[in-house]
């Protein structure tokens, strides 16, 4: 499925490295990205492919437009005109974010956005109602109406809960829980969706050494053993060139590498950007 030619058009100035895979090919990709806010030109023209069972990891510096490509691709912004977002093999760019959640693309927020006064039963349970109702709002005046959770459901959301190993904390207000737990608790509600690919946005930041180990396990286990596709932006390297399989590098907001870790990191335009050092 992977095409490893060159990209014909968008994507920046000096893309080197492979697999490149072509946007329509991919399970999730885009061509000829552009977001503007005003004078600020976020994302320049920016052309990927995801593929199938990948785990890529987007990094950068500070301001290089990694969350707001990602706002892109899920739907939380449209790309200026011209910009388009495919999403197995369908033209998305029409979709609002909540159309993609509902076929497949699940999406962690680096701001963490749970109902902090809630337990993880009920951010999980509430996220899990998505899938069946047609937005958030009308999922939370749902369980506002004190409606039964459908046994099937309950099921689902419990089998989540254990999976990511959260059980002992099912019935604790979000808000008492350390960052580690958090951060899973967001993982847990966005699988309630049953995403086919993943977009993380920092889910290690501010985690202890161990509460990233456990956050890599989490991640590898849904990779390996349930086939997720994982893109995730990252700060940390070393987890980065761990964990991922390709890297996708944008600075100023274009792609100016792409490929496996050790060609991106060895890059010398990659490396200046990181260290200052050619
Ligand atoms: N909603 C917005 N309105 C105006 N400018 C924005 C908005 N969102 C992002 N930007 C600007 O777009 C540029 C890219 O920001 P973005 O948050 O995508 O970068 P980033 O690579 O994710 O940075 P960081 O690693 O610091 O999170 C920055 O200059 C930022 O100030």
């Amino acid at each position: 499925m992977s095409t490893q030619d060159t990209p014909k058009t968008g994507g920046g100035a000096g893309i080197r490295g492979g697999p490149y895979v072509s946007p329509d090919d991919a399970v999730l990709g885009c061509r000829n990205v552009t977001k503007t806010f005003g004078a600020i030109t976020a994302c320049d023209d920016i052309s990927i492919g995801i593929d199938e069972g990948e785990w890529v990891s987007i990094v950068g510096p500070n301001g290089a437009g990694k969350t707001t490509l990602l706002n892109v691709l899920n739907g939380f912004y449209d790309p200026d005109p011209g910009g388009e977002i495919f999403f197995e093999a369908e033209d998305v760019t029409a979709d609002r974010a909540f159309k993609r959640a509902r076929k497949g693309l699940g999406r962690t927020f680096q701001g963490l956005e749970l109902f902090e006064e809630e337990d993880v039963l009920e951010n999980v349970m509430t996220v899990q109602a998505v899938k069946e109702r047609p937005n958030l709002l009308s999922a939370l005046a749902f369980y506002g109406t004190g409606r039964k959770v459908e046994a099937q459901n309950m099921r689902r959301v419990e089998e989540i809960i254990d999976y990511l190993e959260l059980w002992e904390y099912r019935h604790s207000t979000v808000s008492s829980l350390p960052l580690g737990i958090q951060r899973r608790v967001d993982l847990a509600r966005t699988l309630a969706l049953d995403p086919d690919v993943l977009l993380l946005d920092e889910a290690m930041s501010g985690l202890t050494f161990d509460e990233k180990y456990d956050m890599v396990r989490f991640l590898a286990d849904l990779n390996e053993e349930e086939g997720l596709t994982l893109v995730m932006i990252e700060h940390d390297l070393e987890v980065v060139t761990d964990v991922s399989e390709r890297m996708i590098v944008l600075h100023k907001g274009g792609v100016i590498a792409r490929g496996p870790p050790d060609d991106v990191t060895s890059d010398p335009e990659v490396r200046n950007i990181y260290t200052g050092v050619d």
